[in-house]
């Protein structure tokens, strides 16, 4: 296709050059227009899935790049028109090249090599994704130079209250003064905060899963704030891609095991959130489960609703809440939402069933725990933060069968 013809096909179907983009309506919600950087010349090497800065506007410091939620950034901004990565680090894997840790990048030839944290420079940086270990992260971002927009995937700045990080997560929080100011980034939830932060705390890929569903129908007092049940399964690529032996496939495969009964730091993160939709506290009983698959989470939710309240309420509810959302969607009644639908993309797919018990409902949601329960959700955040149409480079279709 000759360099016009491909102009005036993208100009027909309502593409913005990029300068377009960024002084129209930034942020706008729900934006289907597809995004093209501008290129003068468009030859095949100009039309290939690139990573680095390059032409992109956002240069992109990823700390954490050799794990699973770094290589699912860059997977996914290998299609953003805006976001390039220019620094990337790693732990024990610093040094290296990234196609040396993951061979399915073999493509990616110019991204940066890994570099330790202490070794990463961060003057030509405009925005950071941290996909490092809780615990570590504090400290990490305390030291990045004012200014930055920072999206954190971990769970060191999801907990409001310190104390509350301490009791979980066995360590003082290190970082309270930066706590105040995070804003947490359940995107749907919170998008008018997201827009003028600076840190954003991106959820757990279970409370993503949980809340998303419950909020909505909390908020518009149809369900009960007590007897909340969930039951949760993750893909073991949850667990992250450090050696343990529960994730060795002898341990993993043909079973399914509970864990954290009673007991998952994953509990404050979802009755915060619970908790501020009430206006009251809410507790839950909550136990995730470890699936023999590679990625993919459902969470099975028990609750009982309001007195003269119905299953058909609570859909009425998801209906209306995320009928304009591009990310959430309420699927046709009766229809059983699966992990398979959502695998390798951004959206969470739910539904709500009559419980045989009278007074009782069951709500199924399902997230792809590395997309819309990680890596997908901080760029739809990151693309807020920056003025961005949220839903830019996050096309993709579920990757199924
Ligand atoms: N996996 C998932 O589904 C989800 C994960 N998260 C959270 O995102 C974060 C990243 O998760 P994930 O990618 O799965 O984890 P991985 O274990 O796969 O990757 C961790 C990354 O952090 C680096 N790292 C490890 N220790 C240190 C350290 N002390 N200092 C600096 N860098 C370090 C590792 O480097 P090296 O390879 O060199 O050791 C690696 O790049 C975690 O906080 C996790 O809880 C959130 C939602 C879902
Ligand atoms: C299967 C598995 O091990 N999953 C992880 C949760 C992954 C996640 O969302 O955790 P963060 O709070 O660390 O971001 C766990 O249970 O700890």
């Amino acid at each position: 296709m000759s360099t016009s013809v491909f102009n005036s096909v993208y100009f027909a179907r309502g593409c913005l050059w990029k300068d377009e983009a960024k002084s129209s309506q930034l942020g706008k919600r729900n934006e289907n227009r597809l995004y093209v950087a501008r290129s003068t010349s468009l030859s095949p090497r100009s039309l290939q899935i690139r990573n680095s800065k390059q032409d992109k506007d956002v240069r992109v410091a990823l700390l954490g790049g050799s794990g699973y939620t770094g290589a699912e950034i860059i997977r996914l901004l290998a299609n953003h028109p805006f976001f390039g990565i220019t620094v990337m680090t790693a732990d024990r894997n610093a040094g290296k090249s990234i196609e040396s840790l993951f061979p399915h990048f073999i493509t990616q030839k110019d991204l940066p090599i890994l570099v330790s944290s202490n070794d990463a420079i961060f003057s030509d940086v405009d925005a950071v994704l941290c996909c490092l270990p809780h615990g570590t992260t504090q400290e990490i971002i305390k030291a990045l130079p004012k200014g930055l927009k920072i999206v954190d995937l971990s769970a060191d700045f999801r907990l409001r209250d310190t104390s509350e990080y301490e009791e979980w997560y066995g360590q003082p929080h290190r970082a309270p003064d930066l706590q105040e100011e995070a804003i947490y980034g359940l995107t749907e939830i919170f998008r008018e905060e997201i827009k003028n932060a600076r840190l954003v705390a991106n959820p757990g890929c279970y409370p993503t899963s949980i809340q998303l569903p419950l909020v909505p129908l909390i908020k518009s007092k149809l369900i009960e704030y007590k007897n909340i049940i969930i039951d949760s399964k993750s893909g073991a690529s949850g667990a992250g891609r450090g050696a343990k032996v529960a994730n060795l496939y002898t341990e993993l495969t043909e079973g399914i095991m509970s864990y954290g009964v009673t007991r998952h730091r994953h509990v404050p993160e979802i009755e915060q959130g619970l908790s501020h939709a009430a206006h009251s506290k809410v507790t839950v009983s909550f136990t995730p489960h470890l699936m023999p698959m590679s990625r993919g989470m459902q969470s099975t939710i028990y609750v009982e609703m309001a007195p003269g309240v119905t299953a058909e309420d609570l859909y009425q509810q998801l209906k209306v809440s995320y009928e304009d959302e591009e990310f959430v969607k309420l699927l046709e009644k009766g229809v059983v939402p699966r992990t398979h639908d959502v695998r390798g993309s951004n959206y969470c797919y739910m539904n709500v069933f009559p419980d045989r018990i009278s007074g009782r409902a069951i709500i199924i949601s399902v997230i792809d725990n590395l997309v819309k329960g990680a890596s997908g959700q901080a760029l739809q955040n990151l693309n807020i933060m920056m003025g961005f149409p949220e839903n830019t480079g996050l096309g993709y279709l579920p990757l199924f069968p």
